[in-house]
């Protein structure tokens, strides 16, 4: 099929990386219907870094994973670059995803019997596309690791393996950057190094979106988008940590 390009209330077309439109999930278990997400709408602008937080339970993952297609809304609709996602079959969804988004979580999900250079390019040899080394070798500069393409996992600190899953998300040059608390297993001073790249990635015309617990993680955003019961209740442009925190310990309460 063709794709069609569509423009969502509230985007303004192509500067628009990440549209949601009016996006509910709701989930039926055992014990009842849970309405994870309850009409959520917002514009992800090309070039910008944005942090979801919220409460435990307030929609964080299930807005991340409808955003990247992981998931299907009950309704509405996420659209990248403009592209509805509903509208397309699952061989042009996991196109679409591999083309436009890198993804990086708390986990770094790298193999230990590879180097890190190898698990760069692995996405590429999995989708059976041959391998730019030099894209590769540009990946890890980005990330500061030009010089420890060659080491394993096992031999990287835990801040210097979440740098290789970024330059793996990276190396393909997605559109969005989607990323699931990067730095909840960091100390503070690795954490610093991947939240200064993610900054970095956004200056250079990426789209950075984080869920993050964190508030000093979050005031490295442009904006920081809080959830409550699967709603946006409160944004908080260009603030700083203890603004963030408080904002946090207000819905807290
Ligand atoms: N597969 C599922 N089946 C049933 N309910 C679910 C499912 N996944 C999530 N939920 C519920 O949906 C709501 C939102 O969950 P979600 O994981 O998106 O929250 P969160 O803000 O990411 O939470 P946390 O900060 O604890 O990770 C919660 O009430 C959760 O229990």
């Amino acid at each position: 099929m063709t794709v069609q390009q569509a423009t969502a209330p509230g985007s303004t077309g192509t500067d628009v990386a990440v549209t949601l439109d009016g996006l509910t999930r709701s989930y039926r278990s055992k014990a009842g219907r849970v309405d994870a997400l309850r009409g959520i709408t917002h514009a992800f602008r090309s070039g910008t870094f944005t942090a979801i937080m919220g409460p435990s339970g307030s929609g964080k993952s299930t807005l991340l994973q409808l955003a990247a297609g992981l998931d299907e809304p009950t309704s509405g609709r996420v659209l990248i670059g403009g592209i509805p996602l509903g509208g397309l079959d699952q061989t042009e969804l996991t196109k679409l995803r591999r083309d436009t988004m890198g993804f990086v979580f708390q986990a770094y999900n790298l193999l230990d019997a590879l180097t890190a250079f190898d698990n760069v390019a692995l996405p590429a040899r999995l989708a059976g596309q041959r391998v730019d080394r030099a894209a590769v070798h540009d990946a890890l500069a980005r990330v500061g690791l030009r010089e420890l393409a060659r080491r394993r996992p096992p031999e990287l600190s835990g801040g210097q393996q979440q740098r290789v899953a970024i330059a793996r998300a990276l190396h393909v040059r997605p559109q969005v950057l989607f990323a699931d608390e990067p730095t909840g297993a960091l100390d503070r001073h690795s954490g610093r190094v991947v939240l200064d790249l993610l900054r970095t990635t956004a200056d250079q015309g990426q789209t950075v979106v984080m869920v993050t617990h964190d508030p000093l993680a979050a005031s490295y955003a442009d904006e920081v988008l809080f959830l409550a019961d699967g709603m946006v209740v409160g944004r908080l442009r260009d603030a700083d940590a203890a603004q963030i925190a408080t904002a946090m310990s207000e819905l807290e309460q």
